[in-house]
């Protein structure tokens, strides 16, 4: 890595009981660079994200975003710093129309906070206009300009995962971490969703880091793949490196799942 660092995490370290989930873990994500976190199932990989987002306390380590120490920020400090999460599992407000729930998302930019929305003041009407304006560019970039006003629970599941990524978005982050984006997507689903992480850092310039099981999106978008396996680093590098690597290939093989990152063309490694 030689180019302008954004994010760099270093030693961390998380124990459940005697359990340790993630153990003496580096990272590093450059401006503008797509970075995936790949492993087998329990590697590790969501306590990472939690670690770095304020959910879990590392017991040992840092994790700074452009200079900023993340380590004890809570989660709404987290994204004000500049790092915006998906989760796993879909958390929309289901009751909501799409706008209305990139809109929630946004209002943590809004500064005239509670006593502008109480008298309707002329700053808060303007912000108000320019927050829709963006929600509404933002669902466009989605690919949901004509969900904007269908209620979250109502859309399908490829539109929900997008809609999470939107009211990710629209927190305005420097880094976005995407959680299993194509969890539970069918082939056409994927695909789309390949094109909008590309798209996220072409057109947006946010770099991103994905936790993913499917290995052809994996190995089509990332610039850097890191490897986790019973909590620890097991292998980085590119695309070709990690499909040949011989401790992936065993920690994939070794809990009896498919070799399939030898052959980029398979669908999923686990
Ligand atoms: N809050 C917790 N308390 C106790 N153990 C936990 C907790 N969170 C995670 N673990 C354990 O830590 C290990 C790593 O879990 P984690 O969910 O980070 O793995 P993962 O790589 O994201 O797995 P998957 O691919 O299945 O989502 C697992 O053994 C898990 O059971």
């Amino acid at each position: 890595m030689t180019g302008d660092l954004l994010l760099d995490v270093a030693s961390l370290r998380k124990s459940f009981g005697g359990l340790t989930a993630v153990d003496d873990v580096t990272l590093q994500v450059e401006r503008g660079s797509i970075v995936s976190v790949i492993g087998p199932n329990g590697a590790g990989k969501t306590t990472f994200f939690n670690l770095i987002t304020g959910i879990y306390r590392p017991d040992l380590g840092t994790a700074l975003l452009d200079g900023v120490d993340l380590v004890g920020l809570r989660p709404d400090q987290v994204a004000a710093a500049g790092l915006a999460r998906t989760f796993q599992n879909i958390r929309l407000f289901a009751g909501m129309t799409a706008l209305e729930n990139v809109l929630v998302a946004r209002s943590m930019h809004m500064r005239s906070g509670y006593w502008g929305a109480l008298f309707h003041t002329r700053v808060y009407a303007d912000q108000e206009r320019s927050a829709v304006a963006d929600a509404s560019e933002l669902l466009r970039f989605v690919g949901l300009a004509e969900r904007a006003d269908a209620l979250a629970g109502s859309l399908a599941y490829g539109e929900q995962r997008r809609l999470e990524i939107a009211r990710a978005l629209a927190t305005k982050p420097k880094l976005l971490l995407l959680d299993e984006p194509s969890a539970g997507m069918n082939p056409q689903e994927t695909e789309d969703a390949k094109a909008l992480i590309l798209r996220i850092r072409s057109e947006l310039g946010i770099a991103v880091v994905l936790i993913e099981h499917d290995m052809r999106l994996v190995m089509t978008v990332s610039d850097h793949i890191v490897v986790l396996d019973y909590g620890r680093k097991i292998a980085e590098g590119g695309a070709d490196d990690i499909r040949t690597h011989p401790k992936v290939i065993e920690a994939y093989l070794g809990r009896g799942v498919a070799a399939r990152t030898a052959t980029p063309e398979s669908e999923e490694a686990s």
